[in-house]
């Protein structure tokens, strides 16, 4: 790269009509002071802790809907506002919001819980290492010393059940009968309603005693709540008149995802920006949609079991060997290789047949079955996306990186 190219960029750059007012408005952390479309869901909430103003307990409140539908952002607008209040008339309110994804285990939700007072208490209890009956002694005696309301929402539960069992939620829904003092109303927020298989019925019932549901948003709410957040983020002029309407069409399909549609318009931006562009338009969305979906695929990569990275990678072997479609046969032989020079034992050709289907469910690669006549059926695939971008995940992948060094003729004549 030499001097001219870089002083160049750096002049574009310089000359380029400012894009962005704040960028931080579009991103997921920031709380916008409206939600539009989540008035019913604002009064529900609103209704449900109400009591807390006269001293009376909450009940517990199990909140759901699909991923994006603003849950988390409405359970915090509310319970902030509840805090604001409840501090003016000097009614003893505590908020505890937990993210399942991180915390995801029993000891370690306690502990949040107790380390939440460690100012007032002087407790503070470790990441790892105590009995957890003590700690739950502790939350105990920590939420008791005074009385209040102590609120606890635990936004992805189903993270927290799934991995370590209905235990936690069965003594959080029971605990107000062992306090004398204060009292605990919790919020659960979820997307996968499957969950709720996992729980026991008498947990699920104290769980449920309220439920709030958040709907998809359709297009036209995507779009109100894309332009308020559009004329905080961005110079004036700068958006094209179409863009807003798309980023909220292609979001709407997505399942009305209100997060995939801020990061279309917040991407689509980061493009015309580093375009040197002067406005974004229909074009930066389409290119915005591209990237998301791309990195969306790398990060399903990223996180498929081993099994399904080596099957993976015999396809792509296969693929770039111009051996495509394949047969699950063709494919079988090939991973079988793969698993004998990582030193892996390979899986029955049933179940690869099974994890064939997972990757094409992901997206990933196309198996589409075709009858052969008398022969049967069988399954021809196809490799959905690049092997560059499979190959540059591995590379970062000890695992698998090893794989990256195999040639299909070299592999072929060794067996
Ligand atoms: N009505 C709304 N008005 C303004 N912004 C919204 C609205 N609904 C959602 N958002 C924004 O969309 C993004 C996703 O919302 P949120 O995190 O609340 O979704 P969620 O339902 O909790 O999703 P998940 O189940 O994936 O956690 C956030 O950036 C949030 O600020």
């Amino acid at each position: 790269m030499d001097d001219d190219y870089l002083s160049s960029i750096f002049e574009k750059y310089l000359h380029a009509r400012k894009i962005f007012k704040n960028k931080e408005v579009l991103r997921h952390s920031y709380t916008p002071k409206e939600l539009p479309h989540r008035h019913k869901q604002i009064d529900d909430l609103a209704h449900i802790l109400v009591p807390v103003l006269r001293g009376e307990t909450p009940s517990n409140v199990f909140v759901y809907g699909k991923t994006g539908t603003g849950k988390t952002v409405t359970v915090k607008f509310v319970t902030e506002e509840l805090k604001k209040i409840s501090q003016k008339y000097n009614i003893p309110v505590e908020v505890i919001y937990i993210n399942c994804e991180i915390i995801d285990t029993h000891y370690r939700v306690l502990a949040r819980i107790v380390n939440h007072f460690k100012e007032e208490s002087g407790i503070e209890v470790p990441l790892v290492g105590w009995p957890t009956d003590e700690v739950y002694a502790k939350l105990k005696e920590v939420i008791d010393a005074k009385e209040r309301f102590v609120i606890i929402v635990l936004d992805e539960i189903d993270k927290l059940i799934k991995k370590s069992g209905d235990d936690i939620l069965y003594s959080l829904t029971r605990i107000n009968s062992e306090l004398s003092k204060a009292k605990v109303s919790i919020i659960g927020i979820s997307n996968d309603l499957k969950f709720k298989e996992y729980l026991d019925a008498r947990v699920l019932s104290s769980l449920s005693e309220e439920e709030v549901v958040f709907p998809p948003y359709d297009a036209n709410q995507l779009r109100d709540i894309l332009m308020q957040r559009a004329k905080e983020a961005f110079y004036e002029g700068v958006l094209d008149d179409a863009v807003v309407p798309l980023c909220a069409a292609l979001a709407a399909r997505e399942h009305g995802d209100a997060r995939r549609a801020l990061d279309l318009l917040r991407v689509a931006g980061e493009i015309a920006e580093r375009e040197g562009a002067s406005k974004v338009t229909e074009r930066h969305v389409w290119k915005a949609q591209e990237k998301i979906e791309q990195d969306t695929m790398e990060e399903v990569i990223k996180t498929l079991p081993l099994h399904s990275k080596v099957l993976l990678y015999a396809i792509v072997m296969l693929d770039e060997n111009g051996e495509l479609p394949a047969n699950t046969g063709e494919v079988y032989s090939i991973y079988k290789m793969l698993c004998d020079s990582l030193d892996v034992e390979p899986l029955t050709q049933r179940r690869v047949s099974d994890l064939i289907n997972e990757l094409d469910m992901l997206g990933i690669i196309n198996a589409k079955v075709v009858s052969k006549g008398r022969y049967g059926r069988t399954k021809e695939i196809r490799l959905n996306v690049t092997p560059y971008m499979v190959k540059n995940i591995y590379r970062h992948d000890e695992q698998v990186r090893p794989l990256l060094t195999l040639s299909l003729s070299r592999q072929r004549r060794l067996f």
